[in-house]
């Protein structure tokens, strides 16, 4: 095999020490003394370099590949790309080598006959397959030969293949990690392997390599891979749980960019394969992921099993009324009085609501009137200590942030849903159907949120009896995972639900309010370019908005709004009215650079103290999610005292909860000065900017438009084109196609594995991310009312 090279200078040395050996990844700092180098400008015998290196020897000589770099504090140093374990130049140096007592069974004669028949090249022939040893040594003394050398070999030479590959010592590093010495036979033999097995490498990475490696095109490997890949990427990228039988094959045939007979059959039968073998589910029509598959049918299974038990306390109408607690001095209205006490009498109960509408209110009479009921039954009970653990109320949500706002209102502690089951990255949760959660009550809010993994989990965990309220508004956007919880519980019917339609805020935010039900409705508001106390809008083209946000932002400063209160909301990362641009820009309004400042940069985004940041992903265990917002509140530098990371990082304050991030994690990281409107989903601010242009073209829909505005509590000002405004409130979010309603409709039908009942469920013919078809406004003239408003009309 020859793969191209990139062009790079090679220095040869002696590893005279490791400096710096990082515990969590594979970068060190190296001490070389040079012997041989192609760099003309470097004339001292020693040399710094650095780079991701595998378990290295000091004395032992290498060649390193890579750039010359001057760093910002340590000067010059070999930036090293890649490097190899300089082997014995000679015959008489290999035979040396291979006699030196570190191979079990191998003296001089036998290391002579190995590169007498090998030659040079012996290493690398025995590391790329150790049958080339057959007849030369005993089967027992090849065996474990290949395996000595690829245990000193074996990384480097996967860092080795896999730079030839395009895959960086990072991924390799971790293909190391998961299959050890399997690692390089995997990559250079069976890449599509790694599209079901590995996080880090895509189907076109993967097919990029069998191309290299000739991988013949209907090598049914590479069929099942590009089926998998494609049902993952549809299901994950566009929330859909299925997809037909045509869908998916038309998909598959756009990833490989062919469509003739002969390809059509290739990929039935690879998806035929797949059923096969249990990584597909056929449910009459509908491929599944199996994953996914569990995740609808337990979904089903755990209602229905919920539904069908009642709480040992048997709540009687009676108890509600003896022990209800109204909030403050408030009066709820006849609905909210209904949904606590059909809540608090249903074995599963449905609230939903748009903002203002009181189902914080209500979450708040029903947990207090829990808690009265609890305590009055708990004089009755053997032991009451048990009694008031074993009814106690569980609350629970997506996010940090929105959990954090249920403690604050009810006094009760509440947690994110992945806290409150102990799930730990990659492992089952601690709590489960073998393990439920203990509680009488659970409350689950922000339930547009919910995807049907996390939702069949949540489940299983819950015990016969427990009373299960479930709070969301389900015309936000659906959740960031595939399925559509909140909406299918609702549309099933078998679920008691409310819905709360009279807005109560007033004052500050009202009018926010009035504007999401418009929105919700499909349309704009008439005075929607009428100024507001608490609403304006501030119209521009899109080569403007970016120039105008800033103008809003410097002048909400200005007015004492901090960077904690305002969020500007926009939905994408890309253009200059993105996600990226804006956080460059609010950071220098926020948070100017002071001289000497200490930063750390990671891609293009510099971190300084005091900066807004936002977590990208979700790390169970240290208790931050996708979506939480925090503060820097310290640079410290690898030499600082008080940094126990050893190497340079950042402490960010999370709510009160203090987290180091070494460089090495920047990447979970983001300004947040700026979000996208999914990430800013279950966070509220005091003032959003919310910008919608006609550049985010697909993205416009109605959810994210409502999405965006109900994040804002006291003041909301739209920035950019009337007619993407427009254009959004008009159009709904694709369908995602789900069964779950289904599911639970036919719960007299036992739904099992084999359940193939008649459900008449037409599944679009289409994949919907190919034919999406965008309902546009008519023309608006899209300067209506804007002659004279300036920026100070807006705070
Ligand atoms: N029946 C009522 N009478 C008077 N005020 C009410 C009533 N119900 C709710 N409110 C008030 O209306 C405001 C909004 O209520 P609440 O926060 O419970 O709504 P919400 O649906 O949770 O809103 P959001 O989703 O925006 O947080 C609160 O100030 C609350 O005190």
């Amino acid at each position: 095999m020859a793969y191209p090279e990139k062009q790079l200078d090679k220095i040869t040395g002696t590893l005279q020490n490791v400096i710096f050996s990082s515990t969590e990844s594979y970068f060190k700092i190296l001490s070389v003394h040079i012997e041989e180098s192609t760099l003309e400008d470097w004339q001292e015998p020693e040399m710094i370099a650095t780079g991701t290196f595998a378990d290295v020897q000091e004395g032992s000589v290498y060649g390193f590949y890579g750039q010359l770099v001057r760093h910002p504090k340590y000067g010059q140093q070999f930036k090293v790309d890649h490097y190899e374990n300089e082997l014995p130049p000679d015959e008489n140096g290999l035979i040396k080598y291979f006699a030196s007592g570190q191979f079990t069974g191998i003296g001089k004669k036998t290391a002579e006959k190995i590169v007498n028949h090998l030659g040079l090249n012996a290493v690398n022939l025995i590391l790329d397959d150790a049958k080339i040893l057959d007849g030369i040594v005993k089967a027992e003394t090849a065996r474990k030969l290949a395996r000595t050398l690829r245990l000193n070999l074996g990384l480097e030479r996967l860092f080795q293949i896999g730079n030839q590959f395009g895959i960086g010592a990072d991924i390799a590093g971790r293909l190391y990690d998961q299959y050890g010495n399997e690692a390089q036979d995997i990559l250079t033999q069976d890449p599509y392997r790694l599209v079901f097995e590995f996080d880090g490498i895509s189907f076109k990475k993967a097919d990029d390599i069998g191309h290299k490696v000739g991988v013949d095109k209907f090598d049914e490997r590479r069929m099942q891979a590009a089926v998998y890949a494609t049902i993952m990427n549809v299901t994950f990228q566009y929330g859909h749980m299925f997809l037909s039988h045509d869908q998916l094959l038309l998909s598959v045939e756009q990833m490989l960019h062919q469509n003739n007979t002969e390809m059509s059959n290739q990929i039935q039968k690879a998806i035929q394969s797949l059923i096969e073998s249990n990584i597909l589910v056929n449910d009459d029509g509908r491929y599944y992921a199996k994953r996914l598959y569990i995740a609808e049918k337990e979904t089903a299974i755990n209602l229905k099993r919920l539904l069908n038990t009642s709480s040992p306390l048997n709540i009687t109408a009676n108890d509600i009324d003896e022990s209800f607690v109204t909030p403050g001095k408030m009066t709820l209205d006849q609905i909210q009085v209904e949904a606590v006490k059909t809540g608090l009498k249903s074995q599963i109960f449905l609230l939903t609501g748009g903002p203002g509408t009181g189902k914080t209110t209500i979450i708040r009479t029903m947990v207090a009137t829990w808690k009265k009921m609890i305590q009055n039954r708990a004089k009755f009970a053997d032991n009451t200590k048990d009694f008031l653990k074993n009814y106690q109320v569980r609350m629970a949500s997506p996010t940090g942030r929105a959990a954090k706002r249920m403690t604050e209102v009810t006094g009760y502690d509440a947690s994110t849903i992945h806290r409150l089951l102990g799930i730990a990255d990659l492992d089952e949760p601690e709590f489960n159907a073998d393990n439920p959660i203990a509680g009488g009550l659970l409350i689950i809010d922000e339930a547009s949120m919910l995807d049907i993994e996390l939702t069949s989990k949540l489940l299983a965990a819950v015990p016969n009896g427990m009373k299960v309220i479930i709070v969301g508004d389900s015309d936000q956007l659906p959740s960031v995972g595939p399925g559509n919880v909140l909406e299918d519980l609702v549309s099933s019917g078998d679920i008691t639900h409310i819905e709360l339609e009279v807005i109560y805020r007033q004052g500050r935010g009202s009018s926010i309010t009035e504007l999401a039900t418009h929105i919700k409705n499909g349309e704009l508001p008439a005075d929607f370019l009428e100024n507001q106390p608490d609403r304006s809008s501030f119209m521009v083209n899109s080569e403007q908005a970016s120039q105008a946000i800033e103008q809003v932002v410097a002048l909400a400063i200005k007015k004492g709004y901090t960077q904690d209160d305002l969020q500007i909301l926009t939905p994408m990362y890309k253009t200059s009215a993105g996600v990226i641009a804006l956080n460059q820009m609010a950071q220098k309004l926020f948070n100017p650079l002071k001289s000497n400042q200490k930063s750390l940069q990671f891609g293009m985004t510099i971190f300084r103290k005091g900066d807004k940041v936002l977590q990208l992903e979700n790390d169970s265990e240290r208790d931050v999610y996708n979506g939480d917002m925090g503060k820097i509140i310290a640079v410290q530098y690898k030499s600082d005292i008080g940094n126990d990371d050893n190497e340079d990082r950042l402490i960010i304050d999370f709510d009160g909860k203090e987290l180091a991030y070494p460089k090495k994690n920047l990447n979970q990281l983001s300004l947040a000065y700026a979000t996208t409107v999914h990430k800013a989903q279950g966070n509220e601010f005091q003032l959003v900017i919310m910008v919608l242009t006609n550049h985010f073209g697909l993205m416009l829909n109605r959810n994210l438009l409502y999405t965006g505005i109900t994040r804002a509590k006291e003041a909301l000002i739209l920035v950019g084109e009337y007619t993407a405004f427009e254009r959004a409130s008009r159009t709904l979010v694709p369908k995602r196609f789900t069964f779950l309603q289904q599911r639970l409709s036919h719960s007299k039908t036992e739904v099992n594995e084999h359940d193939s009942s008649d459900e008449s469920e037409t599944i679009p013919e289409k994949t919907p991310h190919l034919t999406t078809t965008m309902v546009i406004s008519s023309a608006v003239n899209p300067m209506i009312g804007m002659e004279n408003i300036t920026p100070y009309d807006f705070m």
